[in-house]
């Protein structure tokens, strides 16, 4: 578990980028940061692994201030993914993914070994191994971004804005990997975003942030949705204009959900399905 406790965070020139902020984190679940730009969220993930120290206030992990640890062991014992991969551009993509594990002590056969199977984890081909970061796709190089967050087995992954530079379909790619690996590997995953989207799909836990970190809501997806805490969750959410509103359409072959554009969005499975749609039923996509 991860806890903030009314932390604040003002900069050398007098930049409150985070005011008074308190929050816990489950471990184990996904927990996404997401507010607009500026709102504080990078600066919250950095002060979990020390990249950023608050002015006031403690994080805790498992109890423990991260105050009381030395910042360099820290940082290499939480993995860290961010936005453009943060590759070394003059290692190869194995000597990239195996770099902390040899930092902390692991023979580099090993390391490298390991740094093989970690490409299998996030669904990489092993081909890969030997080439530059400047010789793979984007979405190849977030996937070893990622890799090399997991190369120390960390039980806390930080993931910000990690998708936010590749095209949409490499992105829904990324994100359901994502889900994939949560479910495999069981991390504490905190998760940096401006894209409600994306929040709402990998979240189990999501926090609306406001300027200077202010929550304006924390719940699971579904509390979100149901229940917008302000007028500000409605309209970040989209529930204003309609953009999450699904109505059953009934067509020859059975009723399907649309958006308010009118496009299909699924099936409806536990409504009045036509003996046609019976035979595939499927969930809303
Ligand atoms: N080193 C710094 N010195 C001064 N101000 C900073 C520094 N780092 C961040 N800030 C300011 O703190 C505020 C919060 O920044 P932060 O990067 O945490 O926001 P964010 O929500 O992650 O934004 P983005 O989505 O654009 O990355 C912003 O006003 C930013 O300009």
């Amino acid at each position: 578990m991860i806890e903030f406790r009314s932390v604040s965070k003002k900069f050398a020139d007098g930049t409150l980028a985070v005011d008074d902020f308190n929050l816990v984190i489950p471990s184990r679940k996904t927990t996404v940061l997401v507010g607009s730009s500026g709102s504080g969220k990078t600066t919250l993930l950095r002060m979990i692994n020390r990249m950023v120290d608050p002015t006031s206030g403690t994080v805790e992990i498992d109890g423990e201030s991260v105050l009381d640890r030395q910042p360099v062991a820290l940082r290499r014992s939480i993995g860290y993914v961010m936005q453009n991969s943060g590759l070394l551009p003059h290692f190869t993509v194995v000597d990239n993914v195996a770099t902390v594990p040899v930092l902390n002590g692991v023979p580099r056969k090993v390391a490298r070994q390991q740094a093989l199977e970690l490409l299998d984890t996030v669904g990489l081909n092993r081909d890969i191994a030997n080439r530059y970061p400047s010789q793979l796709s984007g979405g190849q190089q977030q996937r070893v971004g990622v890799a090399r967050g997991l190369a120390a087995n960390p039980n806390i992954l930080l993931m910000d804005e990690p998708f936010g530079a590749v095209d949409p379909i490499v992105r829904a790619e990324l994100q359901q990997e994502t889900i994939r690996l949560q479910r495999d590997l069981d991390k504490t995953i905190v998760f940096v975003t401006h894209d409600i989207d994306e929040a709402f799909l990998l979240g189990d836990q999501v926090v609306i942030l406001e300027k200077g970190a202010k929550i304006a809501q924390v719940g699971s997806p579904s509390e979100i949705i149901e229940n917008p805490a302000s007028d500000f969750v409605a309209d970040f959410i989209g529930v204003d204009k309609g953009k999450r509103s699904l109505s059953i359409k009934h067509t020859p072959g059975g009723p399907i959900l649309v958006d308010s554009e009118g496009r299909a969005a699924g099936v409806l499975v536990d409504g009045e399905p036509s003996a046609a749609a019976q035979g595939e039923r499927s969930t809303v996509a």
